[in-house]
């Protein structure tokens, strides 16, 4: 994934400006940043759903992307089984027509369920689903295509703690197995701090890219949010502390709309 001396702004608001950032296969990259930074659109704009205001932007793999966009729960009328939800992520994927290609693709389908533990309810209609189970359907279809690059916005929000710890350790792995490059979107970096190799702090136009140990300093954010930011590593974990920040960083803020 290649990014260019990118900026994006709506009107005469710039979101960020000059971004430049490479990833390559297998690393993990976590995008931080309080509400209305631009994080969302970072990931539109690498889906080709947002153009870039300036500069390039290149995911030089030939799959299509996988995508897990930011949770809105779904109607409860909707009917769609959890089975074809995952489906869907197959669409554009070919093993050929006929049995056998039907097969392979059942076969990916219910190793996609699996691997999030959503084997008990994906015959039920989604919109009977609560919004954590919804979720893990959301992952496994962006995992079902086995992407070379990986979009995530915000996908641990409505999981409890376990499975919180299921679906970062299964898009690790995938990285590490298959060398999946992953952008992952989060209010909340703890539950993923052992994988990310990197950080990409997004504020009011201004950002930082480095290692955890490089960005998640008082020193950075407080630059960053220029205001005093705490930033406190206990028992392994990172806090921030600061007026501003704390609304950002501790609480997930979207409730299901
Ligand atoms: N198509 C658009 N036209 C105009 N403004 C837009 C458009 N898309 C996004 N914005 C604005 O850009 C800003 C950044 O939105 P974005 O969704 O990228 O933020 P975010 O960092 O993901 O925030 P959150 O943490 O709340 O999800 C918001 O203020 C939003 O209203």
């Amino acid at each position: 994934m290649e990014i260019t001396r990118a900026s994006l702004a709506f009107g005469s608001r710039t979101l960020w400006s000059g971004l430049d950032l490479e990833v390559s296969p297998g690393e993990f990259v976590a995008i931080l940043g309080p509400n209305g930074s631009g994080k969302t659109s970072l990931l539109k704009v690498l889906l080709g759903l947002q153009q870039p205001s300036a500069g390039t932007v290149r995911i030089t793999s030939g799959r299509p992307p996988g995508y897990i966009p930011q949770q809105r729960a779904m109607q409860e009328a909707v009917t769609l089984r959890g089975v074809d939800l995952v489906g869907l992520g197959l669409d554009g994927h070919r093993w050929g027509f006929g049995l056998g290609g039907l097969r392979e693709r059942r076969r990916r389908v219910a190793e996609a369920i699996d691997a999030v533990g959503a084997q008990a309810y994906a015959a039920s209609p989604v919109g009977k689903l609560s919004g954590g189970e919804q979720q893990r359907l959301r992952v496994a279809q962006a995992l079902v295509g086995e992407p070379d690059v990986l979009l995530c916005d915000e996908p641990l929000l409505s999981l409890d703690i376990a499975h919180q710890r299921a679906v970062s350790e299964l898009i690790d792995r995938r990285r590490r197995e298959a060398g999946t490059a992953v952008l992952f979107v989060t209010h909340e970096i703890n539950p993923i701090l052992p994988y990310v190799d990197r950080v990409l702090y997004l504020v009011d136009g201004r950002f930082r890219i480095g290692a955890p140990d490089e960005v998640m300093t008082s020193e950075t954010l407080s630059e960053l949010f220029r205001t005093k930011v705490d930033v406190f590593r206990v028992g392994g974990q990172i806090h921030v502390a600061g007026t501003q920040i704390a609304l950002c960083e501790d609480e997930p803020h979207h409730a299901a709309s």
